[in-house]
């Protein structure tokens, strides 16, 4: 992985006291990295001195490509309501030419690549001639994302992208981001972890405008859990639990049922290389395997007041 981005020490307090303090952290290309934290964390404070919409009062960004570009995209997304979603595009490119003097194609914008290349991306090509002024929310905000995306932007920021989104919204931002990331480097911020947890391949964790800890989503989903699997089998197994700890020594296993058992490794390590193994064991059909308590709200929870009792 190449890094696309580099934030080192970013520091810009506000008179209340809200902002970031010394906030670092790095971002991949191809990669999508989120920022997660409570109301007030600073994850917006963050991505505009990014973006260079605010100014940091100190540290740095540093960027991959001395001549990279950032998009932003925010969460309430707000257009002129008289101008059609192709316009609104247009008037983005126009407005990037302008200032870059720069003309390029936007990859993984199919066609064109231009205005209606970024509105088929993002699934408006059939209402680009509409006026903005009776789309949903959700269209609004692909709308938001197509205007970014026209750009051609090596670092696309996406400031909650699904808040208010039904589900099939955010299943349609969901993919548009997915493919994006093949071309860019994508930071994004949630409240929706469940989200960020299938779109996300690291994390940063931030409160009160300090990075709390960060990792891979996997890390930071594993934080502070025991090493617990509760395996379900298609068939009662054809071993006992006892057989079961001689095959594989790192491990206990309890049977609950005659087809649901749970695997208790002594460490991560010990299970990323032994899990395999004994499910292989079982002789039976494995229909589920999940690690218990599993869930990136409640890893967050623990990481956020971990810090607050520090
Ligand atoms: N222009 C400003 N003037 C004064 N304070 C500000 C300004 N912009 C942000 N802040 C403060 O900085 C802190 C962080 O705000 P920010 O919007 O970055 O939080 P956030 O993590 O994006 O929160 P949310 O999840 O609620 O969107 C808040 O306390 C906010 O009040």
């Amino acid at each position: 992985m190449t890094t696309a981005l580099t934030v080192k020490d970013l520091t810009r307090v506000y008179p209340g006291g809200g902002g970031v303090r010394g906030i670092g952290f790095t971002a991949d290309e191809h990669a999508v990295t989120a920022v997660i934290g409570p109301n007030g964390a600073g994850k917006t404070v963050l991505f505009s001195i990014i973006a260079g919409l605010a100014q940091a009062e100190s540290g740095t960004v540093d960027f991959a490509s001395p001549k990279a570009r950032v998009a932003y995209c925010p969460d309430v997304p707000q257009f002129e309501s008289w101008l059609t979603a192709l316009e609104v595009v247009e008037t983005s490119l126009a407005v990037s030419r302008e200032s870059t003097g720069r003309v390029r194609i936007a990859r993984g914008t199919g066609g064109d690549g231009f205005a209606r290349g970024a509105l088929e991306a993002c699934g408006l090509g059939s209402v680009m001639d509409r006026r903005v002024a009776d789309f949903s929310r959700g269209m609004l905000q692909r709308l938001g994302i197509a205007a970014a995306l026209v750009t051609d932007p090596e670092i696309l920021i996406l400031d909650e992208p699904n808040s208010a989104l039904d589900p099939i919204g955010r299943a349609d931002v969901r993919d548009i981001i997915t493919e994006q990331k093949r071309h860019r480097c994508i930071l994004l911020s949630s409240h929706m972890l469940s989200e960020v947890e299938q779109l996300a391949d690291h994390i940063v964790v931030i409160d009160q405008g300090r990075v709390v800890t960060r990792g891979t989503t996997a890390s930071i989903l594993t934080d502070g859990l025991e090493p617990v699997w509760t395996i379900r089998l298609g068939a009662p197994a054809q071993i006992s639990a006892a057989d079961l700890a001689v095959a594989v020594p790192e491990a206990r296993f309890e049977f609950e049922t005659d087809t649901l058992c749970t695997a208790r490794f002594r460490s991560f390590e010990a299970a990323g290389s032994q899990l395999m193994t004994a499910l292989h064991i079982f002789r039976s059909p494995v229909i589920e395997v999940t690690l218990r308590d599993r869930d990136l709200d409640a890893s967050f929870a623990r990481i956020v007041q971990n810090q607050e009792h520090r």
